[in-house]
């Protein structure tokens, strides 16, 4: 495990992008995992402006996203399928068919879960995911659980997820309780992993990732488990973790 610690959620997010963009230019075809919520967004951000003024192209990459609300359409404002065409894939020249993110509309939900895990195995696997990580250890939507769920698979969301994120809804009544999720196996077969992580909230999350036990009630332990992993963190985020 790699652990780079930034001054500032803009370095942090710098560090990331640079981090990706070297693996697309070794692997234009590379087949990345993408992450939501706010601590990518700046990464997003600097992707696209390395496309815009560096030629940073992404017309062969394939993206996987890692969740998607159950009960949201493509449209609504607060799905995640409407998050990463506003903050990323409209800007950049990726192609429309290499983009795939769970339905949360489908109407078999653990079909759809089913079909997402087949393409990810037809297309090869995952060379590059980036996570982000919850206040409670959750990755993706992977909550903390008596075991490490599997694959693809649709997850009840924590009171402590709802209300995290009921920040970007008018109300907590609005969140949806339900989300599809790629699974612990899928997240950990990924050939490389980056995970972000900015501000004080996530610390105690981050410390327990890198220092605790591998248990399921922390989602993100199981993180130590992997050959290549990197977290790339603010110095908040890093509040506990000591480097020699
Ligand atoms: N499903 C997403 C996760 O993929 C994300 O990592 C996490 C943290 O979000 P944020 O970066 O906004 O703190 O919350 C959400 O629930």
């Amino acid at each position: 495990m790699r652990i780079i610690i930034e001054d500032s959620y803009e370095s942090m997010s710098k560090k990331a992008a640079l981090m990706l963009a070297g693996q697309i230019l070794l692997k234009p075809d590379t087949i990345l995992g993408l992450a939501t919520g706010s601590t990518p967004i700046g990464m997003y951000k600097e992707l696209v402006r390395m496309h815009k003024e560096e030629d940073l192209d992404f017309s062969n990459v394939v993206t996987f996203n890692l969740d998607e609300y159950v009960g949201l359409d493509k449209n609504d404002k607060n799905s995640y399928h409407y998050y990463m065409f506003q903050n990323f894939f409209n800007h950049i020249n990726i192609k429309k068919e290499n983009i795939y993110i769970p339905d949360g509309m489908a109407q078999d939900l653990e079909e759809e879960c089913k079909r997402y895990e087949r393409i990810i195995e037809e297309k090869g696997g995952i060379d590059l995911q980036i996570l982000g990580i919850g206040k409670n250890g959750h990755i993706g939507f992977n909550e903390p659980d008596l075991k490490f769920e599997a694959t693809t698979h649709v997850v009840k969301l924590d009171e402590e997820t709802i209300m995290a994120n009921s920040r970007f809804f008018n109300s907590i009544a609005e969140v949806p309780r339900f989300a599809i999720s790629m699974g612990i196996k899928t997240i950990m077969h990924s050939k490389k992993i980056i995970l972000l992580a900015s501000g004080e909230e996530k610390a105690e999350a981050i410390y327990k990732a890198i220092y605790g036990p591998i248990v399921p009630k922390h989602p993100a332990s199981v993180l130590q488990l992997h050959p290549d992993v990197t977290f790339i963190l603010d110095k908040d985020a890093a509040k506990f973790i000591k480097l020699r």
